[in-house]
């Protein structure tokens, strides 16, 4: 292989899985077995996607301490300084003024425990139930200021529980589990409109978002939930709708809008605005539907949004959430123009939406050794725990080199992401071919094929999934342990998501790209923006052999 030398040191490759807080969550399948290896160092540089951006001006102080089980519990005082700042008001003209205070308590960091965060006992016996004990970083810090009405974005990386984070706020506010003393949107407004609308990119998704608010509100209470993804039956769900009344609803912007223009989705005084993965959702194939929701969702009840155009001026008690692992600066502008005062949260930090300069690129990596040293609030995009490896293969050797990768790390749960469909097929076919359990999910397949094959891997019955971007975001198997780019993602952004389906909660995860020669040069540009090494390896007599990079010295 041309771009490593002889394997110069032979050591352990521990793939096993971390303790999990969550037993419920642990695969019984066998964790990686070990593996020798050859050790490398490869290179880290800077990054230029960087999200310094996010990190120029601290607005708080945090001290944090490690605890058991990975979570790191913090204590933060947190108070908003008055700033004199640019306000752009709705008729477009800008005018310099003070804005207001926002004061966040004391305290929401020091949170070891859900019932700390301020939740209600019926969603707190909920948790208990489904074996939820300790929030994680990104929960013990989004919750309180989600309860206390702030609009947010929401920035952690791959896997750290971002949907619980936005979900229990919700939950402690909509439906039958809320605190007893809060008063909703419906008490004074249509009986049919639902209280929270959630919105993500794809139908699997969102179906998982339900999965997730299904679980908490139990059996009794699971159609308060109604899921409107595109790709199923319309009529049924608008059935559901009008028959269940539902606080909340989950779905993909166009199947959505389609009902909201329909007449038959009621969501004038919704409470809740979600958009995950929200810097997906402001893709231009989005763009009309996505309008519709801003201008439609917590509306004010006779006002007419096409007289100004403008989502914010048209509603006035919605609360707005967006959410990503990655936030590309196109994300801050949007939270400045749909939110209210938005909040930039993230692990450990709270910050000001409008604190973020313009001019600064966004982060994607909290790797302080290689990434713009201006930044004094670093982010993460990726799990810590990842490992990145790239090897170098022809075009028709890739799917061997797949199946010798997963050969060699003794991977159980394999998600392989291709880019066109007619090729993975074609990989799904070899690797069956070759005695090795593999399935497909993409976009041709119908919504029964997709959750089938889902739920075939999520069982364990299917090995490799064969797959394109469609499964990038959002995914949660947890039992995943290996992510191979059989071909590689577009960008940074990309790759990040990618990766971020292995590894989650705290666990070990492997990601390896399969590149042709000359990709190379791509494979060292996303180590650049992500700031985390990606070693060159190869695979060997069912081996994983870690070289150096030519030229590089230990
Ligand atoms: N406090 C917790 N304790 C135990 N398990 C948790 C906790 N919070 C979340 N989880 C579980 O962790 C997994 C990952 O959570 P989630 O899917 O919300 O991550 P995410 O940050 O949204 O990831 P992505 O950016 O990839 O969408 C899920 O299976 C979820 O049920």
């Amino acid at each position: 292989m041309p771009t490593l030398v002889a394997a110069t040191r032979v050591l352990l490759l521990a793939g096993d899985i971390l303790p999990l807080r969550r037993l419920s969550l642990v695969s019984k399948r066998a964790p990686f077995c070990t593996t020798v290896r050859s050790f490398s160092q490869a290179d880290r540089e800077n990054g230029t996607l960087t999200l310094a951006s996010l990190g120029s001006k601290s607005d708080f102080k945090t001290t944090n301490k490690r605890r058991p089980n990975n979570i790191v519990h913090s204590e933060a005082s947190i108070e908003l300084q008055r700033t004199e700042e640019k306000v752009v008001k709705s008729n477009g003209v800008k005018e310099v003024g003070v804005k207001k205070s926002l004061e966040i308590e004391t305290a929401p960091f020091a949170a070891n425990s859900f019932p700390e965060l301020g939740l209600p006992p019926l969603l707190l016996e909920r948790l208990g139930k489904e074996g939820f004990t300790d929030p994680t970083d990104v929960q013990s810090t989004a919750i309180p200021v989600i309860l206390k009405s702030h609009d947010v974005v929401i920035q952690s990386y791959t896997g750290s529980g971002k949907t619980l984070a936005y979900l229990l706020p919700i939950l402690s506010k909509v439906g039958p589990l809320k605190m007893k003393n809060h008063l909703n949107g419906n008490e004074s407004g249509k009986k049919t409109d639902v209280e929270a609308v959630i919105v993500a990119p794809s139908r699997e998704l969102g179906m998982q978002i339900v999965r997730e608010f299904e679980k908490l509100l139990g059996p009794v209470h699971k159609k308060m939930v109604q899921q409107l993804v595109g790709g199923a039956n319309r009529s049924r769900q608008e059935d559901a709708l009008r028959k269940n009344k539902p606080s909340i609803v989950v779905g993909t912007p166009g199947r959505i809008a389609e009902i909201s223009a329909s007449g038959k989705l009621h969501t004038h005084s919704c409470q809740f605005l979600v958009l995950d993965e929200v810097d997906e959702l402001l893709s231009f194939n989005f763009r009309v539907d996505m309008q519709r929701i801003l201008e439609h969702v917590g509306r004010r009840s006779g006002s007419d949004p096409r007289a100004t155009r403008d989502p914010l001026t048209s509603r006035i008690e919605r609360q707005t959430i967006m959410v990503s692992a990655t936030v590309p600066f196109s994300v801050i502008r949007a939270a400045r123009s749909w939110a209210k005062d938005p909040l930039l949260v993230q692990a450990k930090s709270v910050k000001s939406v409008e604190s973020v300069p313009h001019s600064e690129p966004i982060k994607l990596s909290g790797n302080s050794s290689s990434t713009n040293s201006s930044s004094n609030l670093p982010t993460e995009s990726l799990p810590p725990a990842l490992k990145h490896y790239y090897c170098v293969a022809r075009v028709q050797h890739k799917i061997d080199t797949l199946r010798r990768c997963v050969h060699a790390l003794d991977a159980k749960s394999v998600i392989a992401f291709m880019n066109h469909t007619r090729q993975l097929k074609d990989a799904v076919f070899k690797l069956e071919a070759r005695g090795m359990n593999a399935a497909e999910l993409h976009g041709d397949l119908g919504k029964l094929g997709r959750s089938t094959v889902l739920k075939k891997f999520k069982n364990g019955e299917v090995r490799v999934l064969v797959t394109n971007e469609l499964s990038a975001r959002g995914l949660d198997v947890a039992e995943c342990d290996l992510v191979v780019n059989v071909e590689l993602p577009t960008d940074a952004i990309h790759y990040a998501h990618r990766a971020g389906r292995t590894g989650r909660l705290g666990r070990k995860g492997t990601v390896v790209s399969i590149c042709e020669e000359p990709e190379v040069f791509v494979v060292k540009k996303f180590q650049k923006q992500l700031g985390v090494p990606f070693e060159p390896c190869e695979f060997t007599e069912g081996k994983l052999i870690v070289g150096e990079e030519k030229g590089k010295s230990r």
